[in-house]
């Protein structure tokens, strides 16, 4: 049964009088991998700061369930957004804090729960991602691998039920970023979880997107959505083109 998470309608997003993309229609359904994807500057990361809650639509619609998010009440939106999970390109991790009082600083805001609590729940959400036995270090001292999935333990530690990532193999070796990416399909399966992912990365978007947007600069709209298996073979060359790098890339 699928079931629509999040759903964008007739979206229009601007900064000032400058239209970045317009008439945006898609749905991610509950245990999605959606990705969204174009080339660089058509407006991934604007569009992910719509979904987030960050950028209010200069038209159109986005609505978790049935709930239209912009013109919902300050407490309704703050509940949904307690519900969501970010992961920054950056990770975004406090420097001057270990791993474990980074992952703590959600639970701390959010919850009451009591400081031993807080605690083994952080270094519970480390051992998800292969962080056990971290919890004291600072983010300078582990590989930019291990503090990505730092950056990830934080964003599960109020178990969301939706996970937004903004490129996050970016700055990581092949191995790496194929660790990322069977952590974040084992985190949907573990958490029953959502994910929506910008990114360029063919191999992760192939790999293990279940469904995806292109997005295009110069028309300023969406081109193509669909599996991303599929629009391998899309009729609009764009898209095909992009997934299969100019036509090198075979499945
Ligand atoms: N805060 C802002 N104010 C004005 N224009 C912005 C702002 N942020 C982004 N832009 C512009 O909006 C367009 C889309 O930017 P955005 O970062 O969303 O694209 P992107 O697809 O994520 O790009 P990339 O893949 O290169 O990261 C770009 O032309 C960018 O210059």
């Amino acid at each position: 049964m699928t079931e629509a998470h999040l759903t964008v309608r007739d979206l229009t997003m601007a900064y000032g009088d400058r239209i970045i993309q317009r008439d945006l229609n898609f749905t991610v359904n509950r245990g999605d991998i959606f990705i969204i994807m174009g080339g660089s500057g058509c407006g991934k990361s604007t569009l992910l700061r719509h979904l987030i809650g960050l950028l209010p639509p200069a038209r159109g619609h986005i609505y978790y369930g049935d709930v239209d998010f912009w013109a919902a009440p300050p407490a309704q939106r703050q509940a949904i957004l307690s519900r969501i999970g970010v992961l920054y390109q950056s990770g975004a991790l406090w420097s001057s804090m270990t791993l474990a009082e980074n992952v703590s600083l959600p639970l701390e805001e959010y919850t009451r729960l009591p400081e031993t609590e807080i605690r083994a729940l952080a270094s519970f959400k480390l051992s998800l991602v292969g962080l056990r036995g971290f919890e004291d270090f600072y983010p300078f001292e582990i590989s930019g691998g291990m503090q990505k999935r730092a950056g990830l333990a934080r964003a599960i530690a109020l178990d969301p039920e939706i996970l937004f990532f903004d490129e996050p193999s970016a700055g990581l070796d092949p191995i790496s970023a194929k660790r990322l990416d069977d952590l974040i399909v084992e985190l949907r399966d573990s958490l029953g979880a959502t994910v929506v992912i910008v990114t360029h990365e063919l191999p992760s978007i192939l790999a293990i997107g279940t469904n995806s947007v292109f997005l295009d600069a110069e028309t300023r709209t969406m081109i193509a959505q669909g599996p991303p298996r599929e629009l391998l073979h899309h009729p609009n060359p764009k898209a095909r083109e992009f997934l299969t790098r100019g036509g090198t890339l075979h499945e």
